[in-house]
């Protein structure tokens, strides 16, 4: 039979000894932390490491007796909470091939028992399955409301509803077109602003985040600006996401040790705290804006569309704050840092560059700008965009993890209800066995060219071998929006400009992995005119 320990008998083993009365304070301090050590060791062992090893001890299984899923033990108590800093997903791929852990891998972190795969068979397996169409709690993301927003509700009738409106009002093909004349004035002004650069080298990432801000910005609040100036509006949303982006992106300790929770060693809690009166008000103030408009003339931006809602769909005011914070925060910063991949890549392949200005020259010629409906006839550069997505998905993790809901079973290994499930996309896009010569810049990969080529291959998740929009239930429901949005601003600024690279700041791929993936050193370029 099993033994168990658990603290509760090792304290009262503790307590009945006499040398560790109250006179002895020292010595029961002591052995209170030995016992501590003690269970913590006990529960070290097991593979995938503590938060495996006390879930597998409290249910009496022996690691001879279950058939376990490989993986570190990391360290007593915190797990494998180092695999998470710095390039999570280069660390937890390492992890994998050296556990020989690549279709499943366990791990710990601190008390929370996670799976992850790099395989794209069982990230189907995973991402399809209803169990797994929960999110972990955050701490931060509960702070910051968005556990009443899309991304972190819980899966039920509420997240049901808030995906019906948003398909229906915001990301629906239909909708999609109607904004398209906000991305072309939008686009424009992005060319202004970096021909007035005159030949001179610059940092585009500023251009590309206040762009794809003040898109969101005119499809969410109505609201619009000119890229050229400078307001107080704009700027003051800026802040307020690049903050959140910052807090919902770090990992937070006491997410995974809860008797951290307290003390707050990471500033996380003050920090969301202060930033949520400020969402609050900022957000406040563009609702009671659209209620007072006494002109009756419908804008037809989201806060429009949520006002709108009747009967069983109607959100409360808390609700909406939070969906409309949600829509700015997540559709701002993904589109910015794909179109920067994007562009370091047009620098460092100038052949591939080319190629794209030939086709945007047989397509559009250079006597008028490009329009929208013009990249329904291009085939390169959405290669181009695939190629990218594939070599640096913007979440290579998929941004935020997935939660089973209930005890289920993953590629043959029993999986607990409560298992974070994670899936590594960065690795499955360089792996050899899914794609040939992974590590090379190739758009060709996806034109059909011969008999291998995948003509139509969708990035859209029904092929897990690149998936970086996610897949399942879950998965992005801004992925036509920001497919369309990346595309036609690539395609704009490709056909106005060639872009070289700055010869003493050459384009450096390393990455920093905040809540996305972003370029660790910002492009600096310079640009020639191609239309006069
Ligand atoms: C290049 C652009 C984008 C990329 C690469 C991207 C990627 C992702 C990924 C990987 C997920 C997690 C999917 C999963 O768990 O299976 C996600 C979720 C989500 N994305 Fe996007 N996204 C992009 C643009 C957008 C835009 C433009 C919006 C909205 C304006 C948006 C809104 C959301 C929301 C609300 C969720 C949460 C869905 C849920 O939990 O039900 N995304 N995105």
């Amino acid at each position: 039979m099993e033994t168990q320990i658990d603290s509760f008998w090792v304290l009262v083993l503790v307590s009945k000894c006499k040398a560790f009365s109250a006179q002895n304070p020292i010595f029961l301090l002591v052995s209170v932390f030995l016992a501590w050590l003690a269970m913590a060791l006990c529960y070290w062992v097991y593979p995938g490491g503590p938060a495996w090893g006390n879930y597998l001890r409290k249910k009496g299984i022996s690691c001879s007796r279950a058939k376990m899923i490989p993986g570190p033990r990391g360290f007593p108590v915190i797990g494998s909470m180092n695999l998470m800093v710095n390039l999570a997903h280069h660390k937890l791929a390492a992890a994998a091939k050296a556990f020989k852990a690549e279709r499943l891998m366990a791990f710990s972190l601190g008390e929370t028992k996670v799976i992850i795969t790099c395989n794209p068979d069982v990230a189907k397996e995973i991402l399809n399955s209803s169990v797994f169409a929960d999110r972990p709690v955050k701490e931060s993301a509960y702070q910051l409301m968005f556990n009443r927003a899309i991304g972190f509700a819980p899966y039920g009738v509420y997240w049901r509803t808030l995906r019906r409106i948003a398909a229906t009002h915001l990301f629906c093909p239909k909708q999609i077109s109607s904004t398209e004349s906000q991305r072309f004035n939008i686009a424009s002004q992005m060319v202004s602003a970096i021909a007035s650069q005159g030949g001179d080298y610059f940092c585009v990432r500023g251009i590309l985040k206040k762009a794809s801000l003040n898109n969101m910005m005119c499809s969410v609040f109505g609201r619009k600006y000119d890229l050229g100036s400078s307001n107080s509006e704009t700027e003051e949303l800026r802040r307020l996401v690049d903050e959140g982006y910052d807090l919902l992106g770090k990992l937070n300790w006491s997410d995974h040790l809860p008797w951290l929770a307290n003390l707050d060693l990471q500033r996380i809690r003050f920090r969301c705290s202060n930033l949520v009166p400020k969402v609050n008000r900022f957000v406040n103030r563009v609702i009671e804006e659209h209620r007072e408009d006494q002109t009756g003339q419908r804008r037809n931006d989201f806060v429009d569309v949520l006002l709108s809602l009747h009967g069983p769909d109607k959100l409360s005011h808390h609700d909406m704050i939070a969906v409309l914070w949600e829509m700015i925060f997540r559709g701002t910063d993904t589109v910015a840092v794909l179109i920067e991949w994007i562009l370091a890549r047009m620098l460092l392949h100038r052949d591939i560059q080319s190629k794209v200005h030939d086709e945007l020259d047989q397509v559009v010629g250079r006597s008028r700008p490009l329009m929208e409906a013009d990249i329904q006839s291009m085939v390169y550069l959405p290669a181009v965009v695939k190629e990218v997505l594939r070599l640096h998905p913007p979440g290579p993790l998929l941004s935020w993890a997935r939660l089973a809901i209930t005890d289920t079973n993953v590629d043959g290994y029993d999986v607990p209800a409560g298992t974070t499930a994670m899936v590594n996309m960065w690795a499955i896009t360089r792996d050899p066995q899914v794609w040939a010569n992974p590590l090379r810049f190739l758009p060709e990969r996806f034109l059909c060219k011969d008999a291998t080529a995948d003509v139509e291959f969708s990035v859209s998740g029904s092929d897990l071998k690149l998936a970086p929009f996610g897949s399942g239930r879950r998965t992005c429901p801004g992925k036509a929006l920001g497919l369309a949005t990346v595309s036609f601003w690539v395609g704009v600024l490709l056909h106005e400009f060639e872009w070289v690279q700055c010869d003493h700041e050459p384009v450096d791929l390393s990455e920093v992995l905040r809540l996305s993936c972003e370029m660790s050193n910002p492009l600096t370029i310079k640009v020639n005119p191609r239309r006069r």
